[in-house]
């Protein structure tokens, strides 16, 4: 039986429908330990001997890891375009993505409630690892997260490029540990430059709005 391949058109259909590779379940399973590390460790009340055990046991597995051989990420990515890519590819590119990536261990996970032509929507929550005043999540990651989200609503109307301006305005705190909401729509185009627009919402206060411009390569566009 000839192996099932993908083009980017089939991309997000593929890589929720059919069954997680062998490989990346595991991959995840590493990577949702080590969220789930980052998350307990911050500001854990501890003696100095516990930092010490911990310490040490996590730099043996930084030494059991060592430096491994890494699978380049351009080939996989010109095999999506030719409609060669096959679904370990798409994993390849798409669960290391450093938002909502699931084998991805800094990747904030999103659940996408909504995506579709006529925008996005996902969910997430954000530990102490994120916060930046107290209580709420750090402007710096509210905006790496909204590069993703409306990059995002970009992928859903099948299109494709390359942020290259984003605005944003914190409206109000966006608080860490409680379950936020994102959303995002493409509001117009010319040319090459397509508007986008985002924001946070905290129930029904909403936080944050986004705006920004995405460029489609000369060579897509
Ligand atoms: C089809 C289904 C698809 C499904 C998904 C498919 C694939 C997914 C693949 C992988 C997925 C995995 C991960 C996703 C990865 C990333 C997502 C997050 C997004 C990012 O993380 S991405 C990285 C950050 N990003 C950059 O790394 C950009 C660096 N930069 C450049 O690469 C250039 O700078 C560029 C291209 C931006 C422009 O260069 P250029 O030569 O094309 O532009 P040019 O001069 O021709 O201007 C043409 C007109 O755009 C206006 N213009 C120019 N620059 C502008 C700007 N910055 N802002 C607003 N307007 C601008 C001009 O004013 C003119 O406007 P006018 O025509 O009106 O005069």
């Amino acid at each position: 039986m000839t192996e099932k391949t993908f083009g980017p058109f089939e991309l997000q259909k593929a890589y929720s429908t059919e069954p997680v590779p062998d490989d990346f379940v595991l991959r995840r399973r590493i990577s949702t330990a080590m969220r789930t590390l980052s998350e307990r460790v911050i500001r854990a009340e501890v003696d100095q001997a516990t930092l010490q055990h911990w310490a040490e046991q996590l730099e043996a597995v930084v030494a059991t890891v060592g430096e491994p051989e890494r699978r380049d990420s351009k080939q996989a990515n010109r095999k999506l375009f030719t409609g060669a890519a096959t679904i370990e590819d798409l994993y390849h590119m798409m669960d290391f993505d450093p938002v909502s990536g699931g084998a991805n261990p800094i990747a904030p996970q999103v659940t996408w409630v909504q995506e579709g032509q006529e925008g996005v929507e996902g969910t997430l929550r954000l530990g102490q690892q994120y916060q930046g005043p107290p209580g709420r999540v750090h402007g710096g990651v509210i905006a790496w997260i909204l590069d993703a989200v409306l990059s995002r609503a970009l992928h859903a109307a099948f299109r494709l490029g390359v942020t290259g301006t984003l605005n944003i305005r914190y409206l109000a705190g966006t608080p860490i540990e409680d379950t936020i909401t994102c959303r995002a729509r493409i509001t117009g185009q010319e040319g090459r430059k397509i508007f986008i627009e985002g924001s946070i919402w905290h129930g029904d206060q909403q936080t944050v709005h986004a705006e920004g411009v995405w460029l489609t390569p000369k060579s897509l566009g």
